[in-house]
């Protein structure tokens, strides 16, 4: 699902109405109606009790005056506050001319805020993506008057005071709202922690907008749901063996940490790779044998740590990370390893796939140089924090995706920042922002396990480099969604998503 922008969003619901050839104001009614659908069906008139409804000036105004005639209809007791303004839209107008009388309707003034008791069900259609500037003035205290008030705020299509691509300065008025109810497409500002609060739950309602204009509109922002996978994973062919689905190589595990490794490979083998060969440290390999008795392991002379490459000729996809630590030696590794796989041979012209996680990112980190180095593809695994030991500290949210952006096209890697909508950087300069997942996979070893599933799918022959990441990580995701369905997300460990990994798959599996 593509993520536009304020404007282009404009210029989709002209491109709308034209090819439909409706009005702007069955449009505006057609978001409305869909806006109270959504609702009644989450409030009957009883729970939702008075509701009041605050319009501004634009269409988003519009929306929430024709929600009120309809909620009206449907039986719903609303009451309309007005922020007034020098003029309205032409679809305001008509929507406050079609407001029955029977609706009470306030203009609000700065010593007339409207009265909103605690529980009161409040209907924020202030501003929405025609906002041009911070909130002040009157718009502002009415905000702050809200979020003041124990209120149940659903906001319409934004939030008051939120961009819908930007950042809004630091104490600017913005509403905070337990539900968001857009039209079409999500919005880049839902994806991102720091409006969390200011966006609440958010839903996107389909209000039948131009999917040719959709198609035909560039957007670096995307949004990966089940559509964008569906049929992603290709079947297993029925005379299939092990060799068809590639030999992978994970080089994880120091002493103490040999859990990251475990699991990774774990992932790996759900993840419904061929063969999978573990280098591991001396001390690792009873436990990795005992633990993983479908892996092979080679174990390295040393005992705590790793020290040396094993020859790479065998293997279609190398991951390397999980519990790693950063002794010296490992880093001569990891350097080895990135110079090594760069080469081609005459059994494989172009570089062989890497996933790097965890303390490989860190030694990168320290060792920048080695940056240069990465292999064209290369799958780096970061959270925040490590993303930032790689680039730099962030100012905001928006500023660590540009970050990200210059990164992977810069590298020319696919860049994976772990979070809530896990974003996927590619070399060309998309992001794809992950829709699965929850918030019970903040838990040691979730990392580790994305790495196992990315390994498994880099080394599967069928698929090319960025449909076998973005499925990687909306799999993932969803191995947690489903795990969590039986332990609850407290409850959930990270081999409870290891477990769920086939179930997920099985899900985005080609039909034939
Ligand atoms: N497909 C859809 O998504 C549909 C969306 N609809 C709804 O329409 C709004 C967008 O409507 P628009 O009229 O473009 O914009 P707003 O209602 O958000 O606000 C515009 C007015 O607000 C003034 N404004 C802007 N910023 C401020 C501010 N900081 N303080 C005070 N006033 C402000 C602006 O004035 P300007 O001076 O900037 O010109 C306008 O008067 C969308 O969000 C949906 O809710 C449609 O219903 C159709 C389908
Ligand atoms: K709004």
């Amino acid at each position: 699902m593509k993520i536009l922008t304020a404007a282009q969003t404009r210029a989709l619901d002209q491109a709308t109405i034209q090819e439909q050839g409706i009005t702007s104001a069955q449009l505006m009614e057609r978001a409305a109606s869909a806006f109270v659908e959504w609702l009644s069906h989450q409030f009957d008139s009883n729970e939702a009790g008075e509701i009041l409804l605050l319009c501004g000036p634009g269409n988003n105004g519009g929306d929430g005056l024709a929600a009120a005639r309809l909620l009206h209809q449907a039986g719903y007791a609303v009451r309309v506050a007005l922020l007034p303004a020098e003029k309205q839209s032409a679809d305001w107008q008509h929507n406050r001319q079609q407001l029955p009388a029977a609706v009470p309707v306030a203009e609000m003034e700065a010593e007339k805020l409207p009265e909103i008791a605690s529980g009161t069900l409040v209907v924020d259609a202030l501003f929405g993506t025609g906002l041009s500037r911070p909130l002040e003035g009157l718009a502002a205290a009415v905000v702050r008057h809200l979020n003041k008030a124990q209120a149940r705020v659903v906001a319409i299509d934004l939030p008051s005071g939120l961009f819908a691509e930007a950042p809004q300065p630091a104490d600017s008025a913005v509403v905070r709202a337990q539900h968001t109810v857009s039209f079409g497409l999500p919005k880049l500002a839902f994806l991102l922690p720091q409006n969390a609060d200011f966006v609440g739950a958010w839903h996107v309602e389909d209000i039948g907008l131009s999917k040719r204009f959709i198609n035909e509109t560039a957007t670096p922002w995307h949004y990966t749901d089940a559509a964008a996978v569906a049929g992603a994973l290709p079947p297993r062919p029925k005379f299939s063996h092990k060799g068809t689905f590639g030999h992978a190589l994970l080089l994880a595990g120091s002493r103490g940490k040999m859990g990251a490794a475990v699991l990774a490979a774990g992932a790996c083998l759900r993840g419904g790779v061929g063969l999978l060969t573990a280098h591991v440290p001396g001390c690792g390999y009873d436990i990795f044998q005992i633990s993983q008795p479908e892996a092979m392991c080679l174990p390295d002379p040393q005992v705590a740590y790793l020290s040396k490459l094993p020859k790479l000729d065998a293997y279609q996809a190398v991951g390397i990370g999980p519990g790693l630590g950063q002794a010296e030696a490992t880093y001569t590794v990891l350097r080895k390893l990135l110079k090594n796989a760069a080469k081609s041979t005459e059994k494989r012209p172009t570089p062989l796939p890497l996933v790097i996680d965890a303390d490989a990112l860190n030694l990168l980190g320290s060792h920048r140089a080695l940056l240069k180095l990465l292999p064209e593809n290369t799958i780096l695994t970061p959270h925040p924090k490590e993303f930032e030991r790689l680039t730099e500290p962030a100012r905001d949210d928006y500023h660590r995706l540009e970050l990200l952006r210059d990164f992977a096209t810069a590298h020319r890697c696919l860049v994976v920042l772990k979070g809530a909508y896990t974003c996927l950087a590619t070399p060309t300069g998309e992001l794809h922002f992950n829709s699965t997942g929850n918030a019970g996979m903040a838990t040691g070893g979730s990392g580790d396990v994305l790495t196992g599933v990315l390994l498994a799918l880099r080394a599967h022959a069928q698929l090319p480099a960025f449909e076998a990441v973005r499925l990687s990580v909306y799999a993932h995701g969803r191995a947690g969604d489903l795990a969590a369905v039986h332990t609850g997300q407290a409850g959930l460990v990270a081999g409870d998503i290891v477990r769920h990994i086939g179930p997920a798959l099985a899900e985005v599996q080609a039909q034939i």
